[in-house]
């Protein structure tokens, strides 16, 4: 078993998957992501999945990619802004070195806007998110060994950020 070197957990548009790629670069190590695991097993786009099977679906296949990748890749690992919410996944959290990337509001809604469709924001993302994020803070702290501010600060110098909290070295210190 190869576990991660680094999870990132957050809400939608804390970066985790921009700075998962940043961080992998810099430590020299794979990058993968469970969305992108998702949409190979499922053969289709995340909205897809929402709008074909639902959202129970999503978090099924979501259960298994993080269950697989947490057990196979020893890389950087990024999850959807959602997985947190099953129990296993938390339970299998406790045991990696996870950071959860914070996020005000109104960066993660100027993020998402920009960026590609998330199901669960598409009709009024700043209420959604918020209501999401409520639910979700308490589940991130959970899980996190370190919190990492994200607001006002680059990918690059979050992915610095994550590195000092972890005490991670780069093949270039
Ligand atoms: N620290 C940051 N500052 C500005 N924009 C960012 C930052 N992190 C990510 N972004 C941008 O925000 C959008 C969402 O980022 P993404 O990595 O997909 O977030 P997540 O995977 O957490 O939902 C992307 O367009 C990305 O380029
Ligand atoms: O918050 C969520 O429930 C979701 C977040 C998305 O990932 P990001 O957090 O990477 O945007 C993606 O997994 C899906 O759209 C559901
Ligand atoms: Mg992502």
């Amino acid at each position: 078993m190869t576990v991660p070197v680094v999870v990132l957990v957050g809400p939608p548009g804390s970066g985790k998957s921009t700075v998962g790629r940043a961080l992998a670069a810099r430590l020299g190590v794979g990058f993968r992501d469970t969305d992108a695991d998702i949409e190979a097993l499922a053969g289709k786009p995340i909205p897809e999945i929402f709008i074909d099977e639902g959202e129970p679906h999503f978090r099924e296949l979501e259960v298994r990619a993080v269950r697989e990748a947490a057990a196979a890749h020893g890389g950087v690992l990024a999850l959807g802004g959602g997985a947190v919410m099953a129990e296993a996944t938390r339970a299998l959290l406790h045991e990696l070195p996870v950071v959860f990337l914070d996020v005000p509001l109104a960066d993660a809604v100027r993020r998402v806007g920009l960026d590609a469709p998330r199901p669960l924001l598409v009709v009024n993302p700043r209420a959604r998110w918020r209501e999401l994020m409520e639910a979700r803070r308490p589940l991130y702290l959970e899980v996190a060994t370190a919190v990492v501010d994200t607001a006002g600060r680059t990918p690059e110098q979050v992915a610095d950020a994550v590195l000092e909290a972890l005490e991670l070295k780069t093949p270039h210190d």
